[in-house]
Protein backbone atom coordinates (compact mmCIF):
# COMPACT_ATOMS: atom_id res chain seq x y z
CA UNK A 1 0.00 0.00 0.00
CA UNK A 2 1.24 3.47 -0.71
CA UNK A 3 2.49 5.30 2.19
CA UNK A 4 1.16 8.54 0.67
CA UNK A 5 4.05 10.75 2.04
CA UNK A 6 3.88 14.57 2.60
CA UNK A 7 6.99 16.40 2.97
CA UNK A 8 7.46 19.50 5.22
CA UNK A 9 8.21 22.39 4.04
CA UNK A 10 6.88 24.62 6.78
CA UNK A 11 5.82 24.54 10.51
CA UNK A 12 4.12 26.58 12.97
CA UNK A 13 5.36 25.77 16.29
CA UNK A 14 3.12 27.02 19.44
CA UNK A 15 4.06 25.78 22.55
CA UNK A 16 3.54 26.00 26.22
CA UNK A 17 5.41 23.01 27.64
CA UNK A 18 9.06 23.71 25.76
CA UNK A 19 10.49 20.29 26.61
CA UNK A 20 12.55 19.13 23.46
CA UNK A 21 11.48 21.93 21.59
CA UNK A 22 15.01 22.92 20.68
CA UNK A 23 15.80 19.11 19.85
CA UNK A 24 12.77 20.02 17.79
CA UNK A 25 13.14 22.96 15.98
CA UNK A 26 17.25 22.23 15.44
CA UNK A 27 16.43 18.83 13.33
CA UNK A 28 13.72 21.06 11.34
CA UNK A 29 15.98 23.50 10.52
CA UNK A 30 18.88 21.24 9.22
CA UNK A 31 16.16 19.56 7.06
CA UNK A 32 15.59 23.07 5.42
CA UNK A 33 12.01 23.18 6.99
CA UNK A 34 10.59 27.02 7.01
CA UNK A 35 9.66 27.83 11.00
CA UNK A 36 7.02 30.01 12.24
CA UNK A 37 6.17 30.76 15.66
CA UNK A 38 4.31 32.72 18.31
CA UNK A 39 5.62 35.16 20.76
CA UNK A 40 7.33 33.05 23.75
CA UNK A 41 8.17 30.27 21.52
CA UNK A 42 10.07 32.31 18.94
CA UNK A 43 11.80 34.33 21.09
CA UNK A 44 13.05 30.87 23.14
CA UNK A 45 14.16 29.76 19.40
CA UNK A 46 15.69 33.13 18.62
CA UNK A 47 17.93 32.97 21.93
CA UNK A 48 18.88 29.16 20.50
CA UNK A 49 20.04 30.53 17.46
CA UNK A 50 17.26 29.34 15.19
CA UNK A 51 15.72 30.89 12.71
CA UNK A 52 11.99 31.81 12.98
CA UNK A 53 9.43 33.89 11.31
CA UNK A 54 7.27 35.40 14.18
CA UNK A 55 3.56 34.66 13.58
CA UNK A 56 2.97 38.76 13.75
CA UNK A 57 4.58 38.78 10.81
CA UNK A 58 3.29 36.11 8.63
CA UNK A 59 -0.39 37.39 9.25
CA UNK A 60 0.59 40.99 9.73
CA UNK A 61 -1.18 40.79 12.64
CA UNK A 62 0.37 41.94 16.28
CA UNK A 63 -0.32 39.85 19.20
CA UNK A 64 -2.77 41.09 21.49
CA UNK A 65 -5.38 40.78 24.59
CA UNK A 66 -2.59 39.75 26.31
CA UNK A 67 -2.28 36.53 24.28
CA UNK A 68 -5.81 35.67 23.78
CA UNK A 69 -5.03 36.79 20.27
CA UNK A 70 -1.83 35.60 18.32
CA UNK A 71 -3.13 32.32 15.42
CA UNK A 72 -6.73 33.13 15.21
CA UNK A 73 -6.46 34.62 11.66
CA UNK A 74 -7.12 33.28 8.30
CA UNK A 75 -3.63 33.20 7.07
CA UNK A 76 -2.80 30.79 9.44
CA UNK A 77 -5.81 28.55 9.71
CA UNK A 78 -6.71 28.91 5.92
CA UNK A 79 -3.01 27.76 6.29
CA UNK A 80 -3.97 24.36 7.89
CA UNK A 81 -7.27 24.04 6.38
CA UNK A 82 -6.43 24.76 3.00
CA UNK A 83 -6.63 21.29 0.74
CA UNK A 84 -3.91 20.50 -1.78
CA UNK A 85 -5.55 20.38 -4.92
CA UNK A 86 -8.85 21.91 -4.04
CA UNK A 87 -7.84 25.62 -2.33
CA UNK A 88 -5.08 26.09 -3.88
CA UNK A 89 -6.11 28.97 -6.16
CA UNK A 90 -8.12 30.53 -3.09
CA UNK A 91 -4.97 30.25 -1.16
CA UNK A 92 -2.33 32.35 -4.00
CA UNK A 93 -5.31 34.53 -3.75
CA UNK A 94 -5.14 35.17 -0.35
CA UNK A 95 -1.01 35.20 0.22
CA UNK A 96 -1.82 32.05 2.18
CA UNK A 97 1.18 29.70 2.28
CA UNK A 98 0.33 25.92 3.65
CA UNK A 99 1.76 25.10 6.67
CA UNK A 100 2.49 20.95 6.93
CA UNK A 101 3.48 20.99 10.55
CA UNK A 102 1.81 21.95 13.71
CA UNK A 103 3.43 22.03 16.61
CA UNK A 104 1.32 22.44 19.72
CA UNK A 105 0.71 22.39 23.11
CA UNK A 106 -2.13 24.04 25.45
CA UNK A 107 -1.69 26.64 28.25
CA UNK A 108 -1.44 24.94 31.78
CA UNK A 109 -5.06 24.86 32.58
CA UNK A 110 -5.17 21.10 34.35
CA UNK A 111 -1.38 22.18 36.45
CA UNK A 112 -3.10 25.76 37.39
CA UNK A 113 -7.14 24.22 38.59
CA UNK A 114 -4.63 21.89 41.13
CA UNK A 115 -3.20 24.75 42.61
CA UNK A 116 -4.38 25.33 46.40
CA UNK A 117 -6.48 28.55 46.03
CA UNK A 118 -6.73 28.82 42.35
CA UNK A 119 -9.22 31.81 41.24
CA UNK A 120 -11.77 31.40 38.54
CA UNK A 121 -10.10 34.77 37.04
CA UNK A 122 -6.70 32.69 36.75
CA UNK A 123 -8.59 29.07 35.73
CA UNK A 124 -10.12 31.62 32.54
CA UNK A 125 -7.10 32.57 31.75
CA UNK A 126 -5.42 29.27 31.54
CA UNK A 127 -8.48 27.91 29.02
CA UNK A 128 -6.14 27.68 25.55
CA UNK A 129 -8.04 29.07 22.76
CA UNK A 130 -5.95 29.68 19.16
CA UNK A 131 -4.31 26.42 20.32
CA UNK A 132 -7.14 23.98 20.46
CA UNK A 133 -8.36 25.60 17.05
CA UNK A 134 -5.20 25.15 15.57
CA UNK A 135 -4.98 21.64 16.77
CA UNK A 136 -8.67 20.73 15.12
CA UNK A 137 -8.10 22.95 12.05
CA UNK A 138 -4.98 20.39 11.22
CA UNK A 139 -6.14 17.59 12.51
CA UNK A 140 -9.15 17.86 10.68
CA UNK A 141 -6.64 18.25 7.56
CA UNK A 142 -4.54 15.90 8.52
CA UNK A 143 -4.41 14.24 4.29
CA UNK A 144 -2.24 16.95 4.32
CA UNK A 145 -1.39 18.23 7.57
CA UNK A 146 1.16 16.56 10.34
CA UNK A 147 -0.01 17.72 13.95
CA UNK A 148 2.15 16.76 17.20
CA UNK A 149 0.55 17.78 20.48
CA UNK A 150 3.19 15.24 22.95
CA UNK A 151 6.80 16.35 22.74
CA UNK A 152 7.68 12.54 23.25
CA UNK A 153 6.18 12.64 19.67
CA UNK A 154 9.03 15.19 18.13
CA UNK A 155 11.79 12.41 17.55
CA UNK A 156 9.92 9.93 16.18
CA UNK A 157 8.80 12.47 13.66
CA UNK A 158 12.31 13.81 13.08
CA UNK A 159 13.64 10.49 12.30
CA UNK A 160 10.57 9.39 9.70
CA UNK A 161 10.98 12.95 7.69
CA UNK A 162 14.98 12.40 7.33
CA UNK A 163 14.83 9.27 6.76
CA UNK A 164 11.68 9.19 4.57
CA UNK A 165 11.33 12.76 3.63
CA UNK A 166 7.93 12.93 4.32
CA UNK A 167 5.42 11.66 7.07
CA UNK A 168 3.24 8.69 6.27
CA UNK A 169 -0.60 9.33 5.76
CA UNK A 170 -0.99 6.56 8.28
CA UNK A 171 1.13 7.84 10.77
CA UNK A 172 -0.84 11.33 9.98
CA UNK A 173 -3.94 10.02 10.76
CA UNK A 174 -2.70 8.21 14.23
CA UNK A 175 -1.40 11.87 15.23
CA UNK A 176 -4.74 13.51 13.88
CA UNK A 177 -6.63 11.21 16.54
CA UNK A 178 -4.28 11.45 19.00
CA UNK A 179 -4.41 15.05 19.07
CA UNK A 180 -8.13 15.31 18.81
CA UNK A 181 -7.96 13.14 21.90
CA UNK A 182 -6.23 15.44 23.07
CA UNK A 183 -8.11 18.50 23.02
CA UNK A 184 -11.12 16.07 23.78
CA UNK A 185 -9.56 15.97 27.53
CA UNK A 186 -8.53 19.34 27.76
CA UNK A 187 -12.36 20.86 27.21
CA UNK A 188 -13.48 17.96 29.29
CA UNK A 189 -10.99 19.56 31.72
CA UNK A 190 -12.76 22.61 31.49
CA UNK A 191 -16.43 21.86 31.50
CA UNK A 192 -15.93 19.38 34.44
CA UNK A 193 -14.30 22.63 36.09
CA UNK A 194 -16.83 25.25 34.96
CA UNK A 195 -19.56 23.02 35.72
CA UNK A 196 -18.39 22.61 39.77
CA UNK A 197 -18.24 25.49 40.23
CA UNK A 198 -21.19 27.87 41.53
CA UNK A 199 -20.76 31.43 40.81
CA UNK A 200 -19.29 32.05 44.32
CA UNK A 201 -16.48 30.41 42.93
CA UNK A 202 -17.05 27.56 45.86
CA UNK A 203 -16.07 24.49 44.14
CA UNK A 204 -19.20 21.26 44.06
CA UNK A 205 -18.19 17.48 44.46
CA UNK A 206 -19.90 16.31 41.41
CA UNK A 207 -20.38 18.53 38.10
CA UNK A 208 -23.09 18.88 36.07
CA UNK A 209 -21.30 17.43 32.63
CA UNK A 210 -18.37 14.75 33.70
CA UNK A 211 -16.69 13.78 31.56
CA UNK A 212 -13.02 11.66 31.60
CA UNK A 213 -10.60 10.47 29.34
CA UNK A 214 -9.09 6.77 29.97
CA UNK A 215 -6.36 5.59 27.08
CA UNK A 216 -6.35 1.95 25.34
CA UNK A 217 -3.42 0.15 27.36
CA UNK A 218 -4.41 -3.35 25.66
CA UNK A 219 -6.50 -5.56 24.12
CA UNK A 220 -7.91 -8.44 26.44
CA UNK A 221 -8.52 -12.02 25.03
CA UNK A 222 -12.27 -11.58 27.10
CA UNK A 223 -14.05 -9.86 29.53
CA UNK A 224 -15.64 -11.18 32.64
CA UNK A 225 -16.67 -14.71 30.45
CA UNK A 226 -15.15 -15.92 27.63
CA UNK A 227 -18.38 -14.62 24.98
CA UNK A 228 -17.42 -10.82 26.57
CA UNK A 229 -15.12 -8.45 25.04
CA UNK A 230 -12.71 -6.60 26.79
CA UNK A 231 -10.08 -4.11 26.71
CA UNK A 232 -8.12 -2.23 29.13
CA UNK A 233 -8.19 1.44 29.32
CA UNK A 234 -5.60 3.32 32.07
CA UNK A 235 -5.40 6.72 32.98
CA UNK A 236 -3.36 9.78 31.65
CA UNK A 237 -0.84 9.54 34.47
CA UNK A 238 -1.57 6.39 36.98
CA UNK A 239 -0.05 6.54 40.21
CA UNK A 240 2.53 4.39 41.19
CA UNK A 241 1.30 1.41 43.41
CA UNK A 242 -2.01 1.23 40.85
CA UNK A 243 -2.86 -1.49 38.11
CA UNK A 244 -2.87 1.64 35.95
CA UNK A 245 0.49 2.00 36.34
CA UNK A 246 1.39 -1.78 36.56
CA UNK A 247 3.97 -3.19 33.80
CA UNK A 248 3.82 -7.15 33.51
CA UNK A 249 7.41 -8.80 34.11
CA UNK A 250 6.28 -12.47 32.15
CA UNK A 251 3.79 -14.99 31.74
CA UNK A 252 0.17 -15.64 29.79
CA UNK A 253 -1.17 -12.63 28.77
CA UNK A 254 -3.39 -10.94 31.68
CA UNK A 255 -7.52 -11.36 31.74
CA UNK A 256 -9.81 -8.71 32.61
CA UNK A 257 -9.90 -11.16 35.89
CA UNK A 258 -6.86 -11.27 36.72
CA UNK A 259 -6.32 -7.42 36.68
CA UNK A 260 -9.61 -7.04 38.62
CA UNK A 261 -8.50 -9.60 41.19
CA UNK A 262 -4.95 -7.65 41.11
CA UNK A 263 -6.39 -4.92 42.03
CA UNK A 264 -8.39 -6.29 44.52
CA UNK A 265 -5.15 -7.97 46.08
CA UNK A 266 -3.06 -4.37 45.61
CA UNK A 267 -5.88 -2.58 47.32
CA UNK A 268 -5.87 -4.90 50.30
CA UNK A 269 -2.24 -5.24 50.98
CA UNK A 270 -1.49 -1.38 50.65
CA UNK A 271 -3.74 -1.43 53.88
CA UNK A 272 -0.35 -2.95 55.45
CA UNK A 273 2.26 -0.70 55.26
CA UNK A 274 4.08 -1.51 58.81
CA UNK A 275 4.97 -5.07 57.65
CA UNK A 276 6.12 -7.35 55.62
CA UNK A 277 2.13 -8.64 54.31
CA UNK A 278 0.77 -10.96 51.77
CA UNK A 279 -2.89 -11.23 50.39
CA UNK A 280 -4.67 -13.92 48.34
CA UNK A 281 -7.49 -13.27 46.13
CA UNK A 282 -9.94 -15.43 44.78
CA UNK A 283 -12.63 -14.02 42.32
CA UNK A 284 -12.22 -10.43 43.82
CA UNK A 285 -12.01 -11.61 47.80
CA UNK A 286 -9.17 -12.14 49.95
CA UNK A 287 -8.97 -15.67 50.94
CA UNK A 288 -6.12 -15.24 53.06
CA UNK A 289 -3.90 -12.47 54.32
CA UNK A 290 -1.34 -12.21 57.08
CA UNK A 291 1.80 -10.00 57.51
CA UNK A 292 4.49 -11.37 59.88
CA UNK A 293 8.49 -10.51 59.80
CA UNK A 294 9.37 -11.64 56.23
CA UNK A 295 7.13 -12.23 53.27
CA UNK A 296 7.63 -15.96 53.23
CA UNK A 297 6.53 -16.27 56.63
CA UNK A 298 3.72 -13.88 55.67
CA UNK A 299 2.82 -15.78 52.56
CA UNK A 300 2.67 -19.08 54.30
CA UNK A 301 0.58 -17.86 57.10
CA UNK A 302 -1.78 -16.10 54.28
CA UNK A 303 -1.75 -19.73 52.42
CA UNK A 304 -2.97 -21.63 55.62
CA UNK A 305 -6.19 -19.56 55.87
CA UNK A 306 -7.33 -21.31 52.98
CA UNK A 307 -5.55 -23.47 50.96
CA UNK A 308 -8.38 -24.86 48.94
CA UNK A 309 -9.14 -21.01 47.40
CA UNK A 310 -5.71 -20.54 46.56
CA UNK A 311 -5.40 -22.35 44.16
CA UNK A 312 -5.18 -20.06 41.06
CA UNK A 313 -5.48 -17.37 43.11
CA UNK A 314 -3.58 -13.77 42.98
CA UNK A 315 -1.09 -13.39 45.49
CA UNK A 316 -0.07 -9.82 46.15
CA UNK A 317 2.82 -8.59 48.45
CA UNK A 318 3.67 -4.91 50.09
CA UNK A 319 7.49 -5.37 49.53
CA UNK A 320 10.27 -6.24 47.01
CA UNK A 321 9.68 -10.02 46.32
CA UNK A 322 12.85 -12.15 47.15
CA UNK A 323 14.24 -15.42 45.85
CA UNK A 324 12.86 -17.67 49.26
CA UNK A 325 9.19 -16.31 48.57
CA UNK A 326 9.04 -17.21 45.21
CA UNK A 327 10.68 -20.58 45.35
CA UNK A 328 7.89 -21.14 48.75
CA UNK A 329 5.34 -19.81 46.39
CA UNK A 330 6.03 -22.56 43.62
CA UNK A 331 6.64 -25.40 46.63
CA UNK A 332 3.17 -24.32 47.53
CA UNK A 333 0.66 -23.83 44.82
CA UNK A 334 -0.34 -23.22 41.81
CA UNK A 335 -0.95 -19.18 41.76
CA UNK A 336 -2.25 -17.20 38.31
CA UNK A 337 -1.03 -13.87 39.43
CA UNK A 338 2.03 -12.54 41.48
CA UNK A 339 1.86 -8.90 42.27
CA UNK A 340 4.41 -6.91 44.31
CA UNK A 341 5.98 -3.07 44.13
CA UNK A 342 9.27 -4.77 43.23
CA UNK A 343 11.52 -8.21 42.73
CA UNK A 344 15.04 -9.36 43.55
CA UNK A 345 16.44 -10.48 40.30
CA UNK A 346 16.44 -14.05 42.01
CA UNK A 347 13.13 -14.20 42.52
CA UNK A 348 12.45 -13.61 38.50
CA UNK A 349 14.67 -16.41 38.09
CA UNK A 350 12.56 -18.68 39.81
CA UNK A 351 9.08 -17.81 38.46
CA UNK A 352 10.86 -17.90 34.97
CA UNK A 353 10.52 -21.58 35.64
CA UNK A 354 7.11 -21.11 35.33
CA UNK A 355 6.26 -19.01 31.57
CA UNK A 356 2.31 -18.99 31.97
CA UNK A 357 2.79 -17.39 35.76
CA UNK A 358 1.88 -13.71 35.23
CA UNK A 359 4.37 -11.69 37.29
CA UNK A 360 3.14 -8.19 37.65
CA UNK A 361 4.95 -4.89 38.97
CA UNK A 362 2.88 -2.26 40.39
CA UNK A 363 5.99 0.32 41.48
CA UNK A 364 6.14 1.41 44.84
CA UNK A 365 3.04 1.67 47.44
CA UNK A 366 2.59 5.40 48.46
CA UNK A 367 2.07 5.30 52.07
CA UNK A 368 -0.98 8.27 51.86
CA UNK A 369 -3.49 7.69 49.19
CA UNK A 370 -4.77 10.86 47.74
CA UNK A 371 -8.94 11.10 47.37
CA UNK A 372 -9.99 9.77 44.44
CA UNK A 373 -12.98 8.53 42.65
CA UNK A 374 -14.78 5.53 42.25
CA UNK A 375 -17.03 4.77 38.83
CA UNK A 376 -19.52 2.48 38.38
CA UNK A 377 -21.63 1.81 35.15
CA UNK A 378 -25.06 1.47 35.52
CA UNK A 379 -27.86 0.54 32.39
CA UNK A 380 -28.12 4.27 31.00
CA UNK A 381 -25.75 5.97 33.98
CA UNK A 382 -22.49 5.90 35.94
CA UNK A 383 -22.12 5.95 40.05
CA UNK A 384 -19.75 8.06 40.90
CA UNK A 385 -18.10 7.89 44.63
CA UNK A 386 -14.96 8.57 46.68
CA UNK A 387 -12.60 5.76 46.82
CA UNK A 388 -12.76 4.59 50.33
CA UNK A 389 -9.67 5.41 51.55
CA UNK A 390 -10.54 6.17 54.94
CA UNK A 391 -9.55 4.15 57.62
CA UNK A 392 -9.91 4.92 61.34
CA UNK A 393 -7.39 4.11 64.21
CA UNK A 394 -9.21 1.34 66.14
CA UNK A 395 -7.23 2.51 69.43
CA UNK A 396 -9.71 5.33 69.53
CA UNK A 397 -12.73 3.43 68.64
CA UNK A 398 -15.83 3.14 71.26
CA UNK A 399 -15.26 0.47 73.74
CA UNK A 400 -19.52 -0.77 74.06
CA UNK A 401 -19.32 -3.97 75.81
CA UNK A 402 -18.46 -4.61 79.51
CA UNK A 403 -15.30 -6.11 79.19
CA UNK A 404 -12.35 -3.79 77.48
CA UNK A 405 -10.11 -5.26 74.73
CA UNK A 406 -7.18 -7.07 75.45
CA UNK A 407 -3.95 -5.42 73.97
CA UNK A 408 -4.04 -8.98 71.75
CA UNK A 409 -7.44 -8.31 71.02
CA UNK A 410 -7.39 -5.13 69.98
CA UNK A 411 -4.43 -5.48 67.46
CA UNK A 412 -6.55 -8.45 66.36
CA UNK A 413 -9.43 -6.29 65.98
CA UNK A 414 -7.96 -3.96 63.75
CA UNK A 415 -5.98 -6.26 61.76
CA UNK A 416 -9.56 -8.42 60.77
CA UNK A 417 -11.08 -4.26 60.48
CA UNK A 418 -8.43 -3.47 57.89
CA UNK A 419 -9.15 -7.25 55.79
CA UNK A 420 -12.80 -6.59 56.28
CA UNK A 421 -13.16 -3.36 54.26
CA UNK A 422 -11.93 -5.63 51.19
CA UNK A 423 -13.95 -8.71 51.62
CA UNK A 424 -17.48 -8.25 49.39
CA UNK A 425 -20.59 -7.60 51.71
CA UNK A 426 -21.54 -9.07 54.11
CA UNK A 427 -17.99 -9.48 55.06
CA UNK A 428 -17.01 -11.25 58.33
CA UNK A 429 -13.15 -11.82 58.81
CA UNK A 430 -11.71 -13.51 61.92
CA UNK A 431 -8.20 -12.71 62.73
CA UNK A 432 -5.60 -14.01 65.05
CA UNK A 433 -1.81 -13.49 65.44
CA UNK A 434 -2.03 -11.40 62.26
CA UNK A 435 -2.87 -14.16 60.55
CA UNK A 436 -7.22 -14.30 59.01
CA UNK A 437 -8.36 -17.52 60.34
CA UNK A 438 -11.72 -17.61 58.47
CA UNK A 439 -13.46 -15.06 55.46
CA UNK A 440 -16.82 -15.29 55.22
CA UNK A 441 -17.62 -12.95 52.28
CA UNK A 442 -20.54 -11.75 49.41
CA UNK A 443 -23.65 -13.37 51.60
CA UNK A 444 -26.93 -11.89 51.41
CA UNK A 445 -27.20 -12.72 54.94
CA UNK A 446 -24.38 -11.67 57.57
CA UNK A 447 -24.97 -14.69 59.90
CA UNK A 448 -24.69 -17.24 57.07
CA UNK A 449 -21.18 -15.30 56.38
CA UNK A 450 -20.15 -15.87 60.22
CA UNK A 451 -20.97 -19.34 59.57
CA UNK A 452 -18.97 -19.81 56.64
CA UNK A 453 -15.78 -18.26 58.25
CA UNK A 454 -16.02 -21.14 61.03
CA UNK A 455 -17.12 -23.24 58.44
CA UNK A 456 -13.57 -22.30 56.33
CA UNK A 457 -11.54 -22.30 59.74
CA UNK A 458 -12.70 -25.64 60.37
CA UNK A 459 -11.48 -27.14 57.24
CA UNK A 460 -8.22 -25.10 57.26
CA UNK A 461 -7.53 -26.68 60.74
CA UNK A 462 -7.01 -23.44 62.05
CA UNK A 463 -8.78 -23.12 65.78
CA UNK A 464 -11.13 -19.55 66.02
CA UNK A 465 -11.40 -19.70 69.98
CA UNK A 466 -9.18 -16.63 70.92
CA UNK A 467 -9.85 -14.99 67.51
CA UNK A 468 -11.14 -12.00 66.91
CA UNK A 469 -14.26 -11.08 64.51
CA UNK A 470 -14.57 -7.74 62.36
CA UNK A 471 -17.73 -7.17 60.50
CA UNK A 472 -17.96 -4.68 57.58
CA UNK A 473 -21.69 -3.43 58.54
CA UNK A 474 -23.68 -3.25 61.96
CA UNK A 475 -25.29 -6.58 63.16
CA UNK A 476 -29.13 -6.42 62.68
CA UNK A 477 -29.49 -8.65 64.55
CA UNK A 478 -27.85 -10.99 67.77
CA UNK A 479 -27.77 -13.94 66.22
CA UNK A 480 -24.67 -13.36 63.91
CA UNK A 481 -22.47 -12.42 67.52
CA UNK A 482 -24.30 -15.65 69.22
CA UNK A 483 -22.79 -17.69 66.11
CA UNK A 484 -18.97 -16.27 66.66
CA UNK A 485 -19.36 -16.87 70.51
CA UNK A 486 -20.46 -20.24 69.86
CA UNK A 487 -17.11 -20.44 67.25
CA UNK A 488 -15.15 -19.13 70.44
CA UNK A 489 -14.65 -15.15 69.06
CA UNK A 490 -13.70 -13.67 72.06
CA UNK A 491 -13.77 -9.69 70.70
CA UNK A 492 -15.96 -7.97 67.62
CA UNK A 493 -15.17 -4.93 65.75
CA UNK A 494 -17.88 -3.40 63.80
CA UNK A 495 -19.55 0.23 62.91
CA UNK A 496 -22.76 -0.17 65.64
CA UNK A 497 -25.79 1.85 64.55
CA UNK A 498 -28.26 -0.73 64.27
CA UNK A 499 -31.79 -0.22 65.63
CA UNK A 500 -30.82 -3.23 67.64
CA UNK A 501 -27.21 -2.14 68.85
CA UNK A 502 -28.48 -2.68 72.49
CA UNK A 503 -29.36 -6.30 71.95
CA UNK A 504 -26.08 -7.12 69.81
CA UNK A 505 -24.54 -5.43 72.64
CA UNK A 506 -25.91 -7.37 75.50
CA UNK A 507 -24.97 -10.74 73.38
CA UNK A 508 -22.14 -9.43 73.73
CA UNK A 509 -22.25 -9.27 77.26
CA UNK A 510 -23.61 -12.48 77.56
CA UNK A 511 -21.08 -14.12 76.33
CA UNK A 512 -18.20 -11.54 77.97
CA UNK A 513 -16.54 -10.33 74.40
CA UNK A 514 -14.95 -7.57 74.03
CA UNK A 515 -16.73 -5.57 71.60
CA UNK A 516 -16.05 -1.76 69.31
CA UNK A 517 -17.78 0.19 67.48
CA UNK A 518 -15.62 1.68 64.42
CA UNK A 519 -18.60 4.34 63.68
CA UNK A 520 -17.67 3.47 59.99
CA UNK A 521 -18.66 0.78 57.45
CA UNK A 522 -17.12 -0.50 54.97
CA UNK A 523 -19.41 -2.24 52.61
CA UNK A 524 -17.72 -3.18 49.38
CA UNK A 525 -20.03 -4.70 46.25
N1 LIG B 1 -4.88 33.02 21.27
C1 LIG B 1 -4.17 32.51 20.32
O1 LIG B 1 -4.30 32.89 19.20
C2 LIG B 1 -3.15 31.46 20.63
N2 LIG B 1 -2.47 30.82 19.69
C3 LIG B 1 -1.64 29.95 20.31
N3 LIG B 1 -1.82 30.04 21.65
C4 LIG B 1 -1.12 29.28 22.67
O2 LIG B 1 0.02 30.00 23.09
C5 LIG B 1 0.96 29.11 23.66
C6 LIG B 1 2.35 29.49 23.25
O3 LIG B 1 2.59 30.80 23.53
P1 LIG B 1 4.05 31.43 23.45
O4 LIG B 1 4.66 30.93 22.19
O5 LIG B 1 3.84 32.90 23.44
O6 LIG B 1 4.81 30.97 24.68
C7 LIG B 1 0.57 27.73 23.24
O7 LIG B 1 0.17 27.02 24.37
C8 LIG B 1 -0.57 27.95 22.26
O8 LIG B 1 -1.54 26.92 22.34
C9 LIG B 1 -2.76 30.96 21.88
N4 LIG B 1 -3.18 31.34 23.11
C10 LIG B 1 -4.39 31.15 23.67
O9 LIG B 1 -5.43 30.98 23.25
Amino acid sequence: MAQNRVPIRRALISVSDKTNLDMLANGLSRLGVEILSTGGTAKMLEQSGILVTEISQYTEFPEMMDGRIKTLHPRVHGALLGRNGVDDEVMAQHGIEGIDLLVVNLYPFEATIKQQGVTLEQAIENIDIGGPAMIRAASKNHDRVTVLVNPEDYEEMLDELSTYGGISHANRHILAAKAFAHTARYDGLIANYLSAINDTEEQEDFPRYFTKQFNHRSELRYGENPHQKAAFYTEQNPASGTMGHAWQIQGKALSYNNIADADAALSCVKEFNDLPACVIVKHANPCGVATESNLTLAYLKAFATDPTSAFGGVLAFNQKLTAQVAETILEKQFAEVIVAPAYEDEALKVFATKKNLRVICCGDLPEHTKPWKMYKRVSGGLLVQDADIEMIDVAQAEVVSKRTPTTQELTDMAFAWKVAKWVKSNAIVYVKDAQTIGVGAGQMSRVVSARIASIKADDAGLKVPGSAMASDAFFPFRDGIDAAAQAGITAVIQPGGSIRDEEVIQAADEHDMAMIFTGMRHFNH
